[in-house]
């Protein structure tokens, strides 16, 4: 897996990953969901330099221009629900893309235990297209190993970026073995340590709740 943590650069991004840390600014959910949605704009541009691009002609009211622009063929896929701002912020920047989504949660057995659930599954054929699998959140990485899974039945994507926000050491080094090893990383930002629940420390707490509230 080739792994890109766009922090160890000093850029705005910074401050979207702070405000998304600080337990008061947090608070602020239409913020929350904006800041996960701008980094996830700052990670399609990063994205976006490494696609495939063609010549194509476009007509100004003056003249004609040869452009680069980028293939056609990008496939966002989020896991719901924390998966849904960040979404949006991709299909911000990749706004023909085709989308897939799928559901993923964690079913407790007892409080430090849990299994993934995947229930809700959503998605068009992948072969040969750029999938960019989508969660803000990368702990364990069994939701998106779990998620990856499923979408193989759905075909052979020509490339595989996984967009996330924060990642946990540990959860990086999980997901390696699952994804082939040409897929890229693109992650906010990485933090040491997972606590018994299975919670990013420092992390930003639930990213799910504190997009839409708390579930039973
Ligand atoms: O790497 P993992 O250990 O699998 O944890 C990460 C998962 O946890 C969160 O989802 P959650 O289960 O909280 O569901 P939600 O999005 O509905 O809140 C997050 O959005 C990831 O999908
Ligand atoms: O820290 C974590 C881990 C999983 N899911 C979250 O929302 N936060
Ligand atoms: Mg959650």
């Amino acid at each position: 897996m080739i792994i890109n943590i766009l922090d160890t650069k000093q850029t705005i991004l910074n401050k979207f990953i702070s405000e998304i840390r600080d337990v008061n600014i947090q608070k602020d959910s239409m913020r929350f969901r904006r800041n996960i949605e701008r980094i996830g704009e700052v990670i399609s541009y990063e994205i976006s330099k490494t696609l495939d691009y063609k010549s194509q002609t476009v007509s100004t009211p003056l003249g004609t221009k040869i452009m680069q622009l980028p293939k056609k063929d990008v496939v966002l896929c989020s896991i719901l629900r924390a998966g849904l701002p960040l979404h949006n912020g991709l299909l911000n920047y990749f706004d023909d893309a085709e989308n897939a989504f799928i559901s993923a949660y964690r079913k407790h057995i007892s409080e430090t235990e849990f299994e993934i659930k995947v229930e809700y599954f959503a998605s068009p054929n992948l072969d040969g297209k750029t999938l960019i699998l989508a969660d803000p959140m990368l702990a364990t990485g069994r939701s998106l190993a779990s998620v990856y899974e499923g979408l193989k039945k759905h075909g052979t994507p020509k490339e595989i970026h996984l967009a996330c926000v924060i990642g946990a050491t540990e959860g990086l080094n999980y997901i390696k073995k699952y994804f082939p090893e040409d897929t890229k990383l693109w992650i906010a930002t990485v933090d040491e340590n997972l606590n018994k629940k299975g919670y990013i420390v420092p992390g930003l707490g639930d990213a799910g709740d504190l997009s839409f509230g708390e579930k039973l």
